[in-house]
């Protein structure tokens, strides 16, 4: 499925890198540790399309995924078809502040259950981050922390930019900039979407932005391959990339605690009762904590003032989230419909809502239930663009509920439930 390489940047005679990776990567023996690649990007720039794509390729055979999905419903994971047992998500917050430890400790728990023959022998893993990460903290933690670099090293760091909205993107969204000044390798997508002269401005602009990184292309039609991107000794910073990098790590080494045994235990217990809270919501029982999908009268799912998604499934804060890093602008909360609604309604609303608020709207994803229809469709819009619906070949569970996920800038849910109240409403009617 996946067609060969489009490198853009040829780094046949690399300069040397003018900035010397701030933290050196403890490993001795690079080799003889289970190679991690992080796959970033900003909201909706393709990163799950490009990875369930080379998922399909053979290339891509012994791969362990962690996905990390902002907002209390993953939806990725059901796009990305596998091996349901090589790919574990990460949900409920974003990886590089309020699960950044269950990153670590189920990248540990991976590598130990691997060593003791408990899992397949893997031969690499895939993180895929939210589309707000900052990637600074992710690669600190997976080059530093002393639990996992005994076993694992990180190989590489691939950022996807959207072709369409790139330009826009990486001036207005402070993530979306380090993200891709950070990777070694960069993937320019929906290059099928974007006029020449669109993609001419941003290839520039990756270029003086993170000179050293080598360059892709995606589209409908083509892919970078899985050697391309999943291949690799050791991530170091592209070359030539911005004194902001090497800045951006040291303060990350400067911000991180000596690590803390008794908080893990506090965490454990918390995670403990997240699991049977998990548990219980698998159970048909859809307490979350503070909302109640019970009480979604209006077609809501209430999670109250803490829309950040930084709450675990038992409904507690981590309180180790930084709220500096995603901003207090934005939010994310989910809507909820019980019943089937009415496809041509929902996509006039969707269309509408997008033309009105795409500035705002950063990213909606949803699972939609429609009225005479037995299988699931999955709604995507990225800014403005709302993009054509997915039909999923079953439902993921028996939960036939519909979800619509937001992650908006500026924009609170009570603007937007009001007037999906009515596309409920339609969809009884
Ligand atoms: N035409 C076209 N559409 C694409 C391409 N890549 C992704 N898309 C569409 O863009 C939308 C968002 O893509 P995703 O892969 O979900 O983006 P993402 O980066 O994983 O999104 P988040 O996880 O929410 O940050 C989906 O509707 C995709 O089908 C591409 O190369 N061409």
């Amino acid at each position: 499925m996946s067609s060969g390489p489009v490198p853009v940047h040829d780094r046949s005679d690399p300069m040397p890198n003018p900035i010397p990776n701030p933290i050196p990567n403890p490993s001795r023996e690079p080799n003889s540790m289970l190679p991690v690649h992080v796959l970033t990007g900003f909201l909706g720039s393709g990163k799950t399309t490009l990875l369930a794509r080379l998922l399909a390729d053979p290339g891509m055979g012994h791969t362990a995924v962690l996905i990390n999905e902002l907002g209390e419903v993953g939806i990725d994971h059901l796009l990305v078809r596998r091996l349901e047992d090589d790919v574990v998500l990460l949900e409920s917050g974003c990886l590089c502040c309020a699960v950044r430890n269950e990153l670590v400790e189920t990248l540990a728990d991976l590598a130990a259950r691997r060593a003791e023959g408990d899992l397949p022998a893997f031969r690499r893993i895939v993180v895929e981050t939210t589309g707000l990460a900052d990637p600074a903290p992710i690669v600190h933690t997976l080059m530093t922390d002393a639990r996992l670099t005994p076993h694992l090293r990180l190989a590489g760091l691939v950022a996807t930019v959207d072709a369409t909205l790139g330009e826009g993107t990486l001036a207005t969204h402070p993530e979306a900039l380090k993200q891709a000044a950070m990777a070694d390798r960069l993937v320019t997508t929906k290059t099928d979407l974007a006029d020449a002269a669109t993609r001419d401005r941003l290839a520039a602009r990756l270029a003086a932005l993170n000179p050293g990184a080598r360059r892709f292309e995606a589209s409908l039609a083509v892919a970078p391959s899985p050697a391309d991107l999943f291949e690799g000794e050791t991530f170091s910073i592209g070359v030539g990339a911005g004194a902001d990098v090497a800045a951006w790590l040291a303060a990350e080494a400067a911000h991180d605690p000596p690590h803390d045994h008794r908080r893990d235990d506090h965490r454990r217990d918390d995670r403990r009762r997240a699991d049977q809270a998990h548990a219980d919501h698998a159970d048909g029982d859809h307490a979350h904590g503070d909302g109640d999908h019970g009480d979604h009268a209006h077609g809501e799912h209430d999670h109250g003032e803490h829309d950040h998604g930084e709450h675990d499934h038992a409904g507690h804060h981590l309180h180790h989230h930084d709220p500096q890093r995603h901003g207090d602008r934005v939010a994310t909360f989910c809507l909820i419909a019980d019943a089937p609604l009415d496809w041509d309604v929902l996509t006039r609303w969707l269309e509408l809502l997008l033309t009105a608020r795409g500035e705002q709207i950063l990213r909606l994803k949803g699972i939609v239930n429609v009225r005479g229809r037995d299988k699931p469709v999955v709604v995507h819009g990225v800014q403005h663009v709302l993009y054509p619906p997915q039909e999923l070949a079953a439902w993921p569970d028996a939960d036939r509920a519909s979800k619509l996920v937001f992650i908006t800038r500026d924009l609170s849910r009570g603007a937007v439930e009001r007037s999906f109240e009515r596309v409920v409403a339609a969809g009884a009617g």
